[in-house]
C-alpha cells in the first residue's frame, strides 16, 4: 500500500515508465493515456485507490533509459484525468517525493508493480548560512538565465520558493538540462547535495551560452559587415554610372587621360616606359582597391617633375660676381672663393666637360659659419648669380633615411624623398640646391640619412639616381649642391669629404654697420613700410645696437632689433606721436627699445664684474653661436667640512674634464715656480664650474684658463678684467694652439676685452683676423703657462673691491 511521506516502511505501486524525460517532487506533468504503459499504471493505480477508499490514485514516476529503469523514482499522485490540449485522453499528476526502487512484484491490471521505500530528504535544522548563500546564487543564476529569455513570470516564482529541497527540484523545469543531468538530480537525495549539483549545472550552461553567444555575435557582425559593403558597392557603382552619364564620359576615361598625359609628357624613354605600365595597372585596378590611388599619387609625382625643364646659366663670371657684391656687404674671401668655383665650372662646361667630379673634386660647397652670418642669403645669390633657381632643403634634425631617399611605395603615405621634392619644387633639372644644416643629420635605426646624402653628392653616382618611392632614375648631376653647417665637427666624417668648406666666422663691429646700413636697414624699412628717407637710424645708433642691444657673430639679431625699432617708429606715427622723417641717434634707442641687454664686462660697476673675487678667469670658446667669452670659477671647499678631490660642473665633456685635471696636476708639481701656496690644494676640495650650466662644453682650448683660475684663488691675485684666454696647457705648462682664433677675437672684442692670451703657435691665425680688431685688441702670444699668469693676475696689491 502506499506510505505517507516521510513513512520509510517499503509500499508497492504500479510503474509509469517515463522514456524522454524525468519528473522531479513537485512538478506537474500532463501525460498521454493513449500510450499503453501509461494507460495500464494510471488504471491500476485508480483501481487501488478505488479499493482502498478514497485517496488519489499513486504511480511511480521511473525514468527509463534504453530499457533500464532508474534506481530512483518520483511517486506522483493522478491528479486529473481528461483531455489534452490535442484532444487525446491525458492525466495530468504531480510529483510528490523521491521513492528508492525495490524489486518487481506482481499486482492487478496489465501494469508493471515494484516495491518502494521512501528516501530520506531531511534537512538540517537550522540550516547552516552556506546553504542559504547556495541558495541565493542558484537562484541569481536561474534569475539571470530566465531573464535572458523574457521569461519575467517565472522568475518570481522561483525568487519565492524558500524550501531548499523544492528549489533544487525546480530544476526539472529547466529545458538546458539533459535527461542524464535530471536524473543525476533524482538520484540525488541529500537537498543541499542536489541544490549544488544544480547550481554547477546552470552555472555550466550560462558559461557554454557566453561562449556560444560571442560567436555567434562575431558570425554575425562579418556577415553584417559584408552585406553593408556589398550594398554600398553597389550603390556606388550606381551613384558613378549616373555621374558618368551626367558628364557625358565613357568608362576608363580616367585611365584614358592618364595614358594621353604620359604621351603628351616629354619623358625620358625609360620614366614614359614606366609610367605606362603603371597605367595599364590603374586601369586593371578596381575603382576602389588603394592601388588605383597609389598608382595616380605616384602618376602625379612623375608628370610633375620637371624631366625637360632647364634654365640657361648665366655664365658670365663678371656679372656673377657683381651679383654677389650687390647682395652681400663684405665676405671677401668666401666671394672669391665663390666665383672661382663658377669660373672652373664654366670652363668645363665650355669645354664639354661633365662637372668636377672624384672624390677630392669638392663638387660641393659647403658654407660653415655660426648662425646669422649669410650662409643661406649668400647661396641664393650664387642662384642669382648663375640665373638658376634655388631651393633649400632643410636638413636640421633628419634621422630617417627615407627622408633623403624616399619611403618605397608600399608604404601607407609614402612620398618621395627631399631631393625629389626639392628638384620638383624647383620646376628645373639644373637648380641651385641648399642642403641647409648638413651638420645637424643623424643616424638611428631607419637607415643613415647621410650614406643616402653620399650618393646624392657623388657626381659619379648621382646621374642615376634612385628614390625609392619614385622608382626611376633622375639625373642630378645637373643640380648645383651647396651645404651649409654651424659645426664643421659634426659634420660625418664620409659627407666632409666631398666637400669644399668655406668659412664664415662672423663679423666685426664695423662690417656689421655696413651690413645694417645697405641691407637690413633698407629692407625692414620696406617690410614696415617707410620711405627710405622717412627714418634714418645713423651710424652710431647702429653701432649701439649692434654692441649692446645684441652679441652675436653674425646679424640676425640686429636685423630683428633693426626690424623692432621701425616697427615701433611706424606705430608712433600712425598713432600722430612722431613727426617724419625722423633720425634715430643712440639716444633714441633706449626710449624704442628699452634698456640694453648686454653690457661690455669693463663698463660694469668694478664690484658687480664677474673677475671681482679671484678665481674667476675669462675665456675664449667657440660654440654652435660663434665665439664667445666664458668664465671660469674655481673654488677651495673648507678643510673642516668640504671632501678632497676635484669637483667638475658645467656639462663639460671628456676632454675639457680631463683639461682641468691637467691644470690641476701643472700646479700641484710646480707650486715652487709659481711661488703659489699649493699645499692648500693637498687637503681641501676644489670645484671648478663653468657658468652657463645647461650649454654642453668640451675641448682643451680652456686649459690655461682654468690654470689662471686656480692660481688666483690660491694667490688671492684678482684676474685682470681686460684679459681673456685661450690655449691647450701640458702637463709641463706648456701653452699648445687651440682652434677658432678669428672667432674667439671677434668675440673678445665684441666683449670689450683688450687684452687677449692667445698660443705663440697660433699666432699665424692672426692673418684671418681683420686688421680693425687686431687694432683694438692687445695680443700676447705665449709658450708658457707662466707668462699666463704673469700677464693675467693682478698685482697683489690690487684691493679686492668691497661689495657695493
Ligand atoms: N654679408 C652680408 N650682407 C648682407 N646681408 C647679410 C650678410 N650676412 C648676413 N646677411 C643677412 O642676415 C640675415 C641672416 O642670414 P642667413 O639667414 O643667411 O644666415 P645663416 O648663416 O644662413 O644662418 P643659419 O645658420 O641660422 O641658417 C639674412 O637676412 C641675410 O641676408
Amino acid at each position: 500500500m502506499a506510505a505517507e511521506s516521510g513513512t520509510f516502511t517499503p509500499f508497492t505501486l504500479p510503474v509509469l515508465p517515463l522514456d524522454d524525460e524525468v519528473v522531479l517532487p513537485g512538478m506537474v506533468v500532463p501525460l498521454d493515456l493513449t500510450d499503453t504503459e501509461v494507460r495500464a499504471a494510471v488504471e491500476a493505480a485508480q483501481a487501488a485507490a478505488r479499493s482502498s477508499g478514497g485517496s488519489k490514485p499513486e504511480v511511480l514516476l521511473v525514468p527509463r533509459v534504453d530499457g533500464h529503469y532508474a534506481a530512483t523514482g518520483v511517486l506522483g499522485t493522478v491528479e486529473q484525468v481528461g483531455r489534452l490540449s490535442d484532444g487525446d485522453p491525458g492525466a495530468l499528476i504531480k510529483g510528490q517525493h523521491r521513492v528508492r526502487i525495490g524489486a518487481g512484484t506482481t499486482g492487478p491490471g496489465a501494469a508493471l508493480w515494484v516495491e518502494g521505500t521512501s528516501v530520506d530528504e531531511s534537512l538540517p535544522d537550522p540550516l547552516p548560512g552556506q546553504v542559504l548563500e547556495l541558495a541565493k546564487e542558484y537562484k541569481a543564476l536561474v534569475t539571470d538565465w530566465l531573464k535572458k529569455r523574457g521569461a519575467w513570470q517565472v522568475v518570481d516564482r522561483v525568487q519565492q520558493i524558500d524550501d531548499i529541497a523544492q528549489l533544487a527540484d525546480n530544476a526539472g523545469y529547466s529545458p538546458f538540462l539533459s535527461v542524464a543531468q535530471k536524473i543525476e538530480l533524482l538520484d540525488t537525495a541529500d537537498p543541499v547535495a542536489r541544490l549544488r549539483l544544480a547550481t554547477e549545472q546552470v552555472r555550466d550552461h550560462l558559461a557554454e551560452q557566453d561562449v556560444a553567444e560571442s560567436i555567434a555575435k562575431d558570425v554575425q557582425e562579418g556577415v553584417d559587415k559584408q552585406q553593408r559593403e556589398f550594398l554600398l558597392r553597389r550603390q556606388l557603382d550606381a551613384v558613378r554610372k549616373e555621374l558618368r552619364e551626367l558628364n557625358d564620359e565613357k568608362e576608363g576615361e580616367e585611365s584614358d587621360d592618364y595614358r594621353a598625359r604620359v604621351e603628351a609628357a616629354e619623358l625620358p624613354e625609360k620614366v614614359r616606359e614606366a609610367a605606362l605600365k603603371e597605367v595599364d595597372k590603374l586601369e586593371r585596378a578596381s575603382d576602389q582597391s588603394p592601388e588605383g590611388s597609389w598608382i595616380r599619387t605616384w602618376l602625379d609625382t612623375v608628370l610633375e617633375l620637371p624631366w625637360n625643364e632647364r634654365t640657361e646659366d648665366a655664365y658670365d663670371i663678371q656679372g656673377a660676381r657683381s651679383v654677389l657684391d650687390a647682395e652681400h656687404s663684405g665676405l671677401a674671401d668666401v666671394k672669391e672663393r665663390i666665383t672661382e668655383y663658377l669660373a672652373v665650372r664654366k670652363r668645363r662646361a665650355d669645354r664639354g666637360l661633365g662637372v668636377v667630379g672624384g672624390r677630392r673634386g669638392g663638387a660641393v660647397l659647403a658654407l660653415v659659419g655660426p648662425p646669422g652670418v649669410g650662409k643661406t642669403s649668400i647661396a641664393e645669390s650664387v642662384a642669382h648669380a648663375m640665373g638658376r633657381k634655388f631651393v633649400r632643403v632643410a636638413l636640421g634634425g633628419v634621422r630617417d633615411e627615407a627622408e633623403i631617399r624616399g619611403h618605397r611605395r608600399t608604404y601607407v603615405g609614402a612620398l618621395p624623398g627631399r631631393i625629389v621634392r626639392a628638384v620638383k619644387e624647383a620646376g628645373s633639372m639644373n637648380p641651385v640646391v641648399l642642403l641647409d644644416e648638413i651638420d645637424k643629420v643623424g643616424s638611428d635605426f631607419r637607415g643613415d640619412p647621410a650614406a643616402a646624402l653620399l650618393e646624392v653628392l657623388d657626381p659619379a653616382q648621382n646621374h642615376t639616381f634612385r628614390d625609392h618611392y619614385l622608382e626611376v632614375e633622375l639625373d642630378l648631376s645637373d643640380v648645383v649642391f651647396l651645404a651649409t653647417a654651424n659645426v664643421l665637427e659634426a659634420i660625418p666624417e664620409a659627407l666632409l669629404d666631398r666637400m669644399e668648406l668655406v668659412r664664415l666666422d662672423g663679423y666685426t663691429e664695423d662690417e656689421k654697420i655696413v651690413i645694417a646700413r645697405d641691407h637690413l636697414l633698407p629692407r625692414q624699412l620696406e617690410r614696415a613700410g617707410l620711405e627710405p628717407d622717412e627714418v634714418v637710424v645713423d651710424e652710431a645708433a647702429l653701432r649701439k645696437l649692434a654692441g649692446e642691444y645684441t652679441r652675436e657673430a653674425g646679424v640676425r639679431n640686429l636685423e630683428r632689433s633693426v626690424a623692432r625699432l621701425l616697427r615701433k617708429v611706424a606705430a608712433q606715427h600712425e598713432l600722430g606721436e612722431r613727426e617724419l622723417p625722423y633720425t634715430v641717434g643712440p639716444d633714441e634707442l633706449r626710449g624704442l627699445l628699452g634698456r640694453p641687454h648686454h653690457v661690455p664686462e669693463s663698463a660694469q660697476d668694478p664690484a658687480e664684474r664677474r673677475t671681482a673675487v679671484p678665481g674667476v678667469a675669462t675665456g675664449l670658446a667657440v660654440t654652435g653661436a660663434g665665439g664667445d667669452v666664458l668664465y671660469v670659477e674655481a673654488s677651495l671647499a673648507d678643510p673642516e667640512t668640504g671632501a678632497a678631490g676635484l669637483t667638475l660642473t658645467g656639462q663639460l665633456g671628456d676632454v675639457m674634464k680631463e683639461s682641468a685635471q691637467i691644470a690641476l696636476s701643472y700646479l700641484r708639481s710646480h707650486g715652487a715656480e709659481t711661488e703659489l701656496p699649493v699645499a692648500d690644494l693637498k687637503e681641501r676640495g676644489i670645484h671648478i664650474h663653468f657658468p652657463a650650466g645647461a650649454v654642453p662644453k668640451d675641448g682643451p682650448s680652456a686649459g690655461i684658463t682654468m690654470t689662471t683660475a686656480l692660481a688666483s684663488l690660491l694667490s688671492g691675485r684678482l684676474v685682470r678684467t681686460d684679459v681673456a684666454m685661450t690655449g691647450e696647457v701640458s702637463l709641463t705648462g706648456r701653452v699648445l694652439p687651440i682652434g677658432g682664433v678669428k672667432q674667439k677675437l671677434l668675440a673678445a672684442h665684441r666683449a670689450g676685452v683688450t687684452t687677449v692670451i692667445i698660443p705663440k703657435r697660433n699666432e699665424p691665425d692672426l692673418d684671418d683676423v681683420p686688421a680693425e680688431i687686431l687694432d683694438t685688441l692687445d695680443v700676447h702670444a705665449v709658450t708658457d703657462v707662466r707668462q699666463v699668469l704673469a700677464l693675467a693676475l693682478a698685482p697683489a696689491s690690487v684691493p679686492i673691491p668691497a661689495a657695493a
